[in-house]
């Protein structure tokens, strides 16, 4: 199903990447675990630049493979805070592929929820400081 994506502004893009032959199943699927690596990252990304400290996931929340991705599929995830706690901040991130490079047309394919704790050089969490609104 292809809908309008509603980060198509690069707004919250926090990486974009491509999907290749090593990433796959025998079948030809895209693996669920590179994908959730890939989330991870942008979701790390995400979390760090507004922390402005090193960050540690601890927990993935409901994770959700909506649709299947294919070899050569553009592959983008879209980071927005869910929460943020004293320490820790939960992310959506949300996962959306292009098939045909010459077209806008995306797909939501996967979407989870990371949560990532600020820490210090002794690895000890630390408060992240809200940002002034
Ligand atoms: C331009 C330059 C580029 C530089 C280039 C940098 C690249 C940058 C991007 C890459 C980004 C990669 C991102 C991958 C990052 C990993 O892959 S990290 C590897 C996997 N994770 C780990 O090894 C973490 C292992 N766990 C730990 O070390 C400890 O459990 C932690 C995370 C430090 C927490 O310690 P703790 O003593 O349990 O802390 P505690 O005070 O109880 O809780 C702290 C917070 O966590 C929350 N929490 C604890 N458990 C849970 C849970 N199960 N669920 C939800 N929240 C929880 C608490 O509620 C609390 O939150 P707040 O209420 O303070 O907000």
């Amino acid at each position: 199903m292809i809908t309008k994506n509603p980060y198509q502004d690069n707004r919250h893009t926090s990486l974009r990447t491509l999907a290749m032959p090593a990433d796959s199943n025998p079948s030809g699927d895209i693996f669920g675990g590179w994908l959730m690596s890939q989330m991870d990252i942008a979701g790390g990304f995400y979390a760090r630049q507004l922390s402005k400290s090193r960050v540690v996931t601890v927990a993935v929340e409901a994770m959700t493979f909506h649709l299947p991705v294919f070899v050569g599929d553009e592959v983008s995830c879209y980071c927005e805070t869910e929460r943020l706690g004293r320490t820790s901040i939960a992310v959506h991130v949300e996962t959306w592929v292009r098939r045909d490079q010459l077209s806008d047309d995306s797909i939501k394919v996967t979407e989870a929820v990371y949560t990532y704790v600020a820490i210090d050089e002794d690895r000890k969490p630390i408060p992240i400081k809200k940002p002034e609104s």
